[in-house]
């Protein structure tokens, strides 16, 4: 489990950090915009319509008072038309106001959608480009959980800024009709809320320093979750007992949660409600003003309607304007994290122009002096590797746990780049080709393969995906790693789906699974084969009958073989060995027999543990 990170000073967010992260609203709405440009217009042009309903209505109920108390004192004055026609105009301004809000509601919950679906996908699409290292790396991993935990507070980000637009677009109608009749009234308004904005805004800054600073707790909350249960746990859970041991854990970090963000609520609805009085202080000290302009005739009673509604339509326009405003620059500043995502580029060499991939390979490839050390390590998982795979060589990679077999792989796949050295292919640095085709000329199965919950032929075709519908490749693999047998057990065959999450999905054994994933070497034509610890869950007579099939198999092909298993090693052209990263013998088996080293120690250890 990674440790906590990432603590932040709740001091550390100032007004101007969040006016600042308002900059980060432009490459916002171009993410809205890119997700659907019509439905993104529409509630602009909906929301600026909407915006000029609550001067309009109010106005218009002015008029209608005005009228009214007109036609009470000249009883003589009959002609009621124009009254009339200003309830029929407000009827249907209220009726206007109400399609415009369903309208907006509606535009923005499909936008919504569209924009939550568009940004995981170009989350899914990042993360892809990204390098293996970068994802063990436990302060990149934070940001991309806290960019993917925000898909909804982003959507929610959308409708708030919308709606701010809207908001203050109101209150510019607003305010110019009170300002006609009072600019004082404005100042008051302003007096009475201005606190409760800067007391929003300070509760909201310790709210997401302490929502950030919780990240790797709650990832660990999830991961206990997770543990606690899930299909997968669940037998080691039971075997050993661990449900205590897990739920104390979670409890003891839920309960830390909860009382931080109590805390903190308590307060904040103290202060909340000392604001909230200071608003409604300002509102009635403007209204009693209102009324003894109104007593002194100063002002009309459609005046003081027209008025009293204004200011009290904005004094709640401009609460809910101040109180978004802290949440739409929170909201701004949880932006940085996924705009910052998308900033971090592979670091992994890409070639510009990239060199032909040779086909066939003519000398193989070369370890110069390699080492690699992994990032957050000081040891080094690889040093001083000096030594060529040649074309057509078997060579096997023998050692015990942890000295570098592994790790080694992925060097010449490229998922890591040396710490030090190079590596050649045909004489010329690996990273001068195409990191695609490399991969393509890889066929590689590691022993941490992935068990797909999809299919059995998806789970054989995920080794060569643009042959998905290749029914006869899919089948002719799994012939060669002995999985086609497993097929016709099943009750759908290829079509039978795999593990119990979905579907009717029947799970397989360890070596079943293995057999599986073996296929997926032979989906495509690669000119050097990997495998990583291949067997280990394969029966003695499947072990030797898939190697039988290897041996036929990758005639004429260089391959990798890693395993813990002599009888399995020997069978190739060299063996090497490793400890603590380093080459210590390396030759045929007979050689290494005659030496009497390392290889020739461990094979008869293990050879005895056969007699
Ligand atoms: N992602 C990682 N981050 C940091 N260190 C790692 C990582 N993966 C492996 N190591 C370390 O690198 C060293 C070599 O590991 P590697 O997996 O290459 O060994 P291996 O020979 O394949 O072992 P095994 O036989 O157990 O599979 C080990 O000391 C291991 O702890």
């Amino acid at each position: 489990m990674r440790q906590p990170q990432n603590k932040i000073n709740t001091k550390d967010l100032t007004l101007r950090q969040r006016l600042a992260a308002l900059s980060n609203l432009p490459a916002f709405f171009k993410l809205a915009w890119q997700s659907s440009p019509s439905k993104t217009l529409l509630s602009f042009i909906l929301r600026l319509l909407r915006s000029a309903m609550p001067v309009a209505l109010l106005y218009v109920g002015k008029l209608i008072v005005d009228e009214v108390v007109l036609l009470n004192r000249n009883t003589s004055f009959d002609n009621h038309n124009y009254l009339w026609q200003l309830v029929a105009l407000e009827f249907i301004l209220a009726i206007v106001t109400d399609a415009l809000n369903r309208l907006i509601n509606l535009t923005d919950s499909l936008l919504g959608d569209l924009f939550s679906n568009y940004t995981s996908v170009k989350i899914m699409q990042h993360a892809a480009t990204l390098d293996l290292d970068q994802f063990e790396d436990s302060v990149f991993y934070d940001k991309l959980e806290r960019a993917r935990q925000q898909t909804i507070g982003r959507t929610m980000l959308l409708t708030q800024v919308m709606s701010q637009v809207q908001d203050m677009i109101s209150m510019a109608f607003l305010i110019t009709g009170l300002i006609a009749f009072n600019a004082w009234l404005i100042a008051l308004l302003v007096i009475a809320i201005l606190p409760a904005f800067l007391g929003e805004s300070h509760f909201n800054n310790q709210n997401y320093a302490l929502s950030r600073s919780q990240t790797p707790e709650r990832r660990e909350l999830d991961y206990l979750r997770y543990l606690g249960a899930s299909d997968e746990t669940a037998k080691e859970i039971k075997i050993f007992n661990l449900a205590g041991f897990v739920i104390d854990r979670f409890e003891t970090l839920s309960d830390k949660f909860y009382t931080d963000n109590s805390k903190l609520a308590v307060r904040r609805s103290a202060w909340g409600s000392f604001f909230s009085m200071l608003g409604s202080t300002g509102y009635y000290a403007a209204y009693v003003f209102i009324i003894v302009k109104t007593v002194d005739g100063k002002l009309s009673v459609g005046d003081l309607t027209f008025l009293a509604g204004s200011f009290r339509q904005l004094r709640a326009l401009m609460e809910s304007v101040l109180s978004r405003f802290t949440s739409v620059s929170q909201g701004a500043i949880y932006l940085d994290d996924f705009l910052d995502f998308f900033k971090i580029k592979p670091r992994i060499t890409i070639a510009s122009k990239p060199l032909p991939f040779p086909n066939p390979i003519k000398q193989g490839f070369t370890f110069e002096n390699v080492g690699f050390q992994y990032h957050n390590s000081q040891a080094w998982a690889n040093r001083y590797l000096n030594f060529t795979l040649h074309p057509g060589e078997k060579l096997s990679l023998v050692g015990e746990n942890g000295a570098g077999k592994t790790t080694l792989v992925k060097l010449l796949a490229r998922l890591y780049e040396p710490t030090e050295g190079r590596i050649l292919l045909d004489s010329i640095d690996l990273r001068d080709y195409a990191i695609e085709e490399l991969r393509l000329n890889l066929g590689i199965i590691f022993q941490d393969y992935i068990r797909y919950q999809m299919t059995l032929s998806q789970n054989i075709a995920v080794g060569n995906i643009a042959e998905i519908n290749n029914k006869v490749l899919i089948e002719k693999s799994a012939q060669e790693s002995l999985a086609d047998a497993l097929a016709q057990k099943l009750p759908n065959q290829y079509d039978q789906w795999l593990g119990r999450r979905f579907n009717d999905g029947i799970e397989l054994s360890g070596g079943e699974w293995q057999k599986v994933a073996l296929a997926r070497a032979y989906m495509k034509d690669a000119q050097v084969l990997i495998l990583d610890e291949p067997t280990a869950a394969l029966d003695a007579r499947a072990e030797y009958e898939v190697f039988q099939r290897f041996a036929e198999m990758t005639q004429g092909k260089s391959a990798v073989l890693i395993s813990h298993r002599f009888s399995t090693a020997r069978m190739a052209d060299r063996i090497m060995v490793l400890d603590k990263g380093q080459i210590i013998e390396i030759g045929t088996h007979e050689e290494l027999l005659s030496k009497n080293g390392r290889y020739a120690e461990l094979f008869y250890l293990q050879a005895k543990g056969y007699q």
